[in-house]
């Protein structure tokens, strides 16, 4: 017996590079139709097109919302036919021509960043490694650095080389103390090797909304790397930001992640029937979990490990985005947004949290990924056909799940009984390629803003990240000793011990 009959239809929505079946959400088409008419507004299509044309308004930060244009007319690779300064830099660094300050051709980058100037970048650089076009021979290794009490760096800094490495300075505001806080170590750690002068004109790019501070911290013009303002830190991995990705795969093979992301764009623009509209779909099963079930949380589980950064990434996106208490006018809102995203790779999480989720207390929904077929390029036949037995024992594991998640198992011995009931999603792919992981990123961004626009509340600001540097600002100059102010009795206590 199970808790919920196994499924006789399927319903599943293809696009060209993304699919989702939503079968073990325990909704038909019809209900999902119905539930669409009374939470998408009327205006929803109207909505949707000012998004697409990086025209729709950031209300409260006072400026459009143009990630999507880093897809089409703002295309970092396609500007000036190809021949501009982000893809000269990665061809340049690619092909060993970019050479230190001493000579020495460049072998290691390090991207400093945090937020959205780091879970993109490595998360995409991760996921797409194997497609790196060939026309490098040279190897350009990529580190990532984005914790600011320095651990990262402390790991980092023994494995590179000064005159062979080049620092990414990535920062939308190039104002956040994390990424200040670990360049300043970097500079320290650089002194007995080689000049700031030298550092500066060889060994950093700067990738930022805020040109002036770039050229306030004495990096050169031709190493500078814009973005649009109206580029949210979260959004804007398809810009500049993705400089980490392109110098891992090429131009042409980010421009193709960019192109898959453009597909999911029309798509999500084109398709009116909710019920066929992958991204609608999800904020509207998103909404109904919150709503009607008083689900929480969502787990992400990804089933192929290039997209184990996957969970992070999401944080960002759908908590920044639509954890709020306000609408985009100010006003209160009084029922539940954006739940408590989490997750982690699935086969993992299988050996480590599935216990709970099979048969623990609390409620949940997933999005389970999966990666239909693999091909693992550059091994022999044998270890080839062993990466794709592998994949397939991942596909399975995964079906086999989601179906017990839904479906429940009852048996006469208690500890063998799997409670059932948790709707789920599958996105599937054929291939992970860049196209289709541009599509299932700009599926989720796609997502959080149509839940965005139901709950009535803006996603493009993060106003509840603020309060925190505040008071964290407070508390540092008493721990260093430029001030006397008190807290409260915990807080003082670990200043007096430190
Ligand atoms: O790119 P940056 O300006 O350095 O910002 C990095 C991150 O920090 C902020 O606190 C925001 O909450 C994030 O949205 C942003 O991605």
């Amino acid at each position: 017996m199970v808790n919920n009959t196994p499924t006789t239809t399927t319903y599943t929505v293809e696009t060209e590079f993304l699919n989702l079946d939503y079968s073990y959400q325990g909704l038909t088409p019809e209900q999902i139709s119905d539930y669409a008419q009374t939470k998408l507004p009327a205006n929803f299509t109207k909505l949707k097109q000012q998004l697409i044309q990086g025209e729709f308004k950031n209300k409260t930060e006072n400026r459009n919302v143009s990630h999507v244009l880093n897809r089409s007319i703002h295309n970092v690779v396609k500007a000036g036919n190809g021949k501009n300064r982000f893809t000269e830099i990665v061809r340049s660094l690619r092909s060993g021509q970019w050479l230190g300050a001493t000579g020495k051709p460049i072998t290691d980058v390090v991207n400093i960043g945090v937020g959205g100037s780091d879970l993109g970048p490595m998360m995409g650089s991760f996921a797409l490694k194997e497609f790196a076009d060939d026309n490098s021979l040279h190897t350009l290794h990529t580190h990532f650095v984005s914790s600011m009490d320095g651990g990262q760096l402390y790991a980092v800094l023994p494995i590179i080389d000064p005159e062979t490495t080049l620092f990414i300075i990535a920062s939308k505001s190039f104002g956040t103390i994390d990424t200040l806080a670990n360049v300043n170590t970097v500079k320290q750690w650089l002194q007995p090797h080689l000049t700031e002068e030298q550092w500066l004109s060889r060994h950093v790019i700067g990738v930022s909304a805020n040109n002036q501070a770039m050229t306030d911290f004495g990096i050169p013009p031709s190493q500078q790397l814009s973005f649009a303002d109206s580029v949210g830190g979260r959004f804007s991995m398809w810009s500049a930001i993705g400089l980490p990705i392109a110098l891992t795969i090429g131009s042409n093979q980010f421009s193709k992640m960019l192109d898959g992301a453009k597909a999911m764009d029309e798509h999500f623009a084109e398709v009116d029937d909710p019920t066929q509209n992958i991204p609608v779909l999800l904020a509207l099963l998103g909404v109904y979990n919150r709503e009607q079930r008083n689900i929480n949380n969502v787990a992400i589980l990804p089933y192929d490990g290039r997209l184990r950064y996957l969970p992070s990434y999401m944080q960002q996106l759908d908590m920044e985005s639509n954890g709020k208490q306000a609408t985009h006018d100010n006003q209160p809102l009084t029922t539940p947004t954006g739940p408590i995203i989490w997750g982690g790779y699935g086969p993992n999480g299988q050996h480590a949290f599935f216990q709970h989720l099979h048969q623990g207390w609390d409620t949940f929904t997933a999005d389970f990924l999966a990666v239909l077929h693999r091909h693992a390029p550059g091994f022999s036949p044998a270890v080839q056909a062993a990466l794709r037995e592998q994949q397939r024992l991942a596909v399975s594991n995964c079906l086999a799940h989601r179906k017990l998640m839904w479906e429940g198992h009852t048996s006469d011995d208690a500890r063998n009984t799997y409670i059932g009931n948790h709707p789920t999603n599958l996105l599937y792919v054929d291939e992970l390629t860049p196209h289709s992981f541009g599509a299932i990123i700009a599926a989720y961004e796609h997502k959080v803003f149509t839940q965005g626009v139901i709950w009535g509340l803006n996603s493009f600001d993060q106003p509840g990240v603020e309060k925190g540097k505040t008071c964290a600002t407070d508390i540092l100059k008493v721990i260093d000793g430029q001030a006397d102010t008190t807290f409260d009795a915990s807080t003082d206590s670990i200043i007096r011990r430190m």
